[in-house]
């Protein structure tokens, strides 16, 4: 069975008290459970603080970006080598926020896809069409462009060990959470895409969900065969909230 995978993205979120609080209230509601994971993906400055706190628990963590050099003279960046130092299992690479605020093209992402991979870190690669895509008709292709960007580069053997996350952009932060069956066709894409490469390595691609993921909602989403799991923005600052969908990846299949 495929691992399940919850991941709080604090975004640009914390404080060095807010953390601490934070985590001291999320840790002894997740314990480890089979081949699950449970992690957070917090602010670069944070990272030492984090690693502190949560060494030797059942919590990683990781960053929300990496940079697609090692080193060098990229000024405001920080590489892979960098977060590994903090004991980074995790890097997201091409979130929405990225690509539409920070113009993360499909190029830049799929490098620091392969920087993370070469630092050792476990890439969580974040596709997902905007409303207007979806309104046109356009989901799949725009699916299609992002996902093959990278097969096309590190083909399928290149994604195996790796994450997928799938977030539409219209249910970031909106509350609007894409319906279970919504989510579940689009992951069903993105996996037969991969399959149409090597159907083993889609075979056992982990693929989150993210989008307005709640503890309310987070059992019906993640019961769907191709849902392994959430990559959660908001809920992820409330230690009930996360703690509600971490026990729902548990209790899921
Ligand atoms: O972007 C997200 C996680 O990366 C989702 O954010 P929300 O859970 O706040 O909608």
């Amino acid at each position: 069975m495929r691992a399940k995978f919850v991941v709080g993205n604090w975004k640009l979120n914390g404080s060095l008290s807010a953390n601490e609080a934070l985590l001291e209230a999320v840790l002894p509601g997740v314990q480890k459970a089979g081949n699950r994971q449970c992690a957070v993906c917090v602010p670069a400055p944070y990272l030492s603080q984090v690693k502190s706190l949560l060494e030797g628990t059942a919590l990683a963590w990781g960053s929300q970006d990496v940079s697609a050099h090692d080193k060098g003279a990229y000024t405001g960046e920080v590489s892979g080598p960098m977060l590994k130092e903090f004991g980074c299992s995790l890097a997201i690479v091409g979130h929405s926020e990225r690509r539409t605020l920070f113009g993360d093209t499909d190029a830049v992402v799929v490098e620091k896809f392969i920087a993370a991979r070469r630092a050792g870190l476990t890439p969580i690669f974040c596709v997902g069409e905007t409303l207007a895509e979806r309104e046109q008709g356009v989901t799949e292709k725009v699916l299609a462009r992002q996902v093959d960007a990278l097969l096309d580069k590190v083909g399928a053997a290149g994604v195996d060990g790796a994450i997928v996350a799938y977030e539409p952009v219209w249910a970031i932060g909106t509350g609007k959470t894409a319906t279970s069956a919504q989510a579940d066709e689009a992951q069903a894409f993105i996996r037969a895409r991969v399959a149409a490469r090597d159907a083993a390595v889609a075979g056992r691609l982990p693929i989150l969900y993210g989008g307005s993921v709640k503890g309310s909602n987070a059992a019906e989403l993640f019961a769907m065969p191709n849902v392994d799991g959430g990559l959660v923005g908001g809920a992820s600052l409330v230690a009930e909230d996360f703690v509600a969908i971490w026990r729902a990846a548990v209790a899921a299949n």
